[in-house]
């Protein structure tokens, strides 16, 4: 939680605890990137359940405990769901309007409102054929990256499905232009913009927003300038695409169509509907990039360390699309699939993308029979999407992108640690190096084809 100086979301003082700040500069050595969160753990032994740090005039506040986090975020979300004003990303470089740094009020509770409406549960169904396509091609990329690094496949999987999803634009190629708009936008807002959670001088004396960009000093405007027009483009092109395949009457249900197709062309509130649901599809594609990417890492990663529960879930597949498979998995065949959710599970637990607490990979605590009442505090959905107004909009499209993800990778491919030269095999070192997200550094596994059937399958349907 990051916190400004408007009255509604301070702190009262006396502020809660912490590590001692030094004048000006404030906790900034105390941070580090790698496994922020083990650091954090310790502060809250040591400084309670709230810790809190000081950065440069601003509030940084870690909350430790479930009772923490659903007090501020839950009971209090009325004043504790706001964001850090960040001049540079919103002011100067106009990302303002995307749902990651809109301020909270009227303009946010319209974006929440319209991703609850387009990501609903029961719209879900109707993307799911979007989903399949999608997700097929990624066998081929992944045997294609087998024994290197599978980052690449999975990060053109998750964009593909996101700009299908979202806008009802189907990427064809590495190099298709929305693409590389949108994901070039959101490797700038990541590694330059905000880089490292990253604060620009003018984001702490926000004044300096009205230097000239030839003021000595002033280099900053200099770069908005430039970065601004990407981002804006990245937000207006795949809409315009949209709007042209709207208009033309092919586009297929997606965020997008059913949103607008629910607006009044005809009332005053259209132009402002219109805008704001521009920018909530733009929004999605850099919220999901990297929470799914951290995810299907961990994905291989516990199965190259567990191959047996690997085994299982093929098995248990087998036993529903018949041996090899004969057929891909499709989303009726969930409810045969008990182990696989418990897989699913504990993978999100474990491998928690925004991270908490995770410790060792066990599906199997998730098929024990309990009351509803542990079941419901066991479940990870409950704390890996976030808590209160802020909580992640597109967990229900999750639900069924990742969950057919996982049940067509392990229906059809082996995964494996690589081997060296001598056949022994090459264990993963990987260290979480990012301190926003738990993602991974990079590992390699070996993928195969299960079989010739699944080899088949493969080739036939992607
Ligand atoms: C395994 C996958 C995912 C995980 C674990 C995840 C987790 C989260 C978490 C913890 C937050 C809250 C951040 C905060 O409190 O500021 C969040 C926010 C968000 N997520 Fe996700 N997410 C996932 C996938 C997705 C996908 C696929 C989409 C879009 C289609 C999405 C869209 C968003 C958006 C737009 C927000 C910002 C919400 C707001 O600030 O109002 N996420 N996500």
């Amino acid at each position: 939680l990051s916190f400004n100086n408007n009255r509604k979301t301070r702190f009262s003082f006396p502020l809660p605890s912490g590590p001692k700040p030094w004048p000006l500069l404030g906790n900034i050595t105390d941070l580090r990137s790698n496994e922020l969160w083990l650091l954090v753990t310790n502060w809250s032994k040591r400084y309670g359940d709230i810790v809190y740090l000081h950065l440069f005039g601003q509030g940084l506040v870690f909350l430790n405990s479930p009772p923490a986090v659903i007090e501020l975020m839950e009971r209090r979300s009325a004043i504790y769901s706001d964001r850090a004003p960040l001049v540079m990303a919103t002011d100067l470089c106009g990302a303002g309007h995307m749902v990651a740094f809109t301020r909270y009020g009227e303009q946010s509770r319209r974006q929440r409102r319209l991703m609850a409406r387009g990501l609903a549960q029961p719209r879900i169904p109707q993307y799911h054929p979007l989903i399949i396509t999608s997700t097929r091609p990624l066998l081929r990329a992944l045997l294609a990256s087998s024994g290197g690094d599978f980052i690449p496949a999975i990060r053109r999987y998750a964009g593909g499905l996101n700009l299908n999803v979202v806008y009802g634009l189907q990427p064809t190629r590495d190099d298709d232009p929305v693409l590389l708009k949108v994901e070039g936008a959101t490797d700038l807002l990541a590694n330059q913009i905000t880089a490292g959670g990253g604060l620009w001088a003018v984001d702490v004396i926000p004044f300096l927003k009205n230097l000239p960009a030839w003021f000595p000093g002033a280099s900053f405007q200099r770069k908005a300038a430039v970065w601004k027009e990407i981002i804006v483009d990245s937000v207006n092109f795949p809409f315009s695409l949209f709007k042209a395949s709207m208009n033309a009457g092919t586009a297929p249900p997606s965020f997008c169509s059913t949103l607008l197709q629910e607006s009044d062309p005809a009332t005053a509130a259209f132009a402002l509907e219109e805008f704001d649901i521009k920018w909530t599809a733009n929004s999605m594609y850099a919220a999901s990039m990297d929470t799914t990417i951290t995810f299907i890492q961990h994905f291989f990663l516990a199965m190259i360390e567990h191959p047996e529960y690997l085994k299982r879930a093929q098995a248990e597949l087998d036993g529903v699309l018949g041996a090899g498979p004969a057929r891909f998995p499709t989303f009726e065949d969930r409810v045969h699939l008990p182990f696989l959710d418990a897989l699913f599970s504990e993978t999100l637990r474990w491998g928690v993308p925004v991270p908490l607490d995770p410790d060792r990979f066990n599906p199997d605590r998730y098929l024990e029979k309990v009351d509803d009442e542990i079941a419901r505090r066991r479940d990870p959905r409950g704390f890996v999407f976030g808590f209160g107004r802020r909580r992640c909009p597109g967990i229900h499209l999750v639900e069924s992108s990742i969950w057919l993800l996982l049940a067509t990778v392990i229906a059809t491919l082996d995964i494996e640690k690589p081997r060296d030269k001598c056949g022994k095999e090459i264990e993963p070192d990987v260290k979480f190096e990012n301190s926003v997200f738990r993602t991974a550094t990079r590992f390699f596994v070996v993928v195969r084809p299960r079989s010739d059937v699944a080899l088949r399958l493969i080739e036939e349907e992607t």
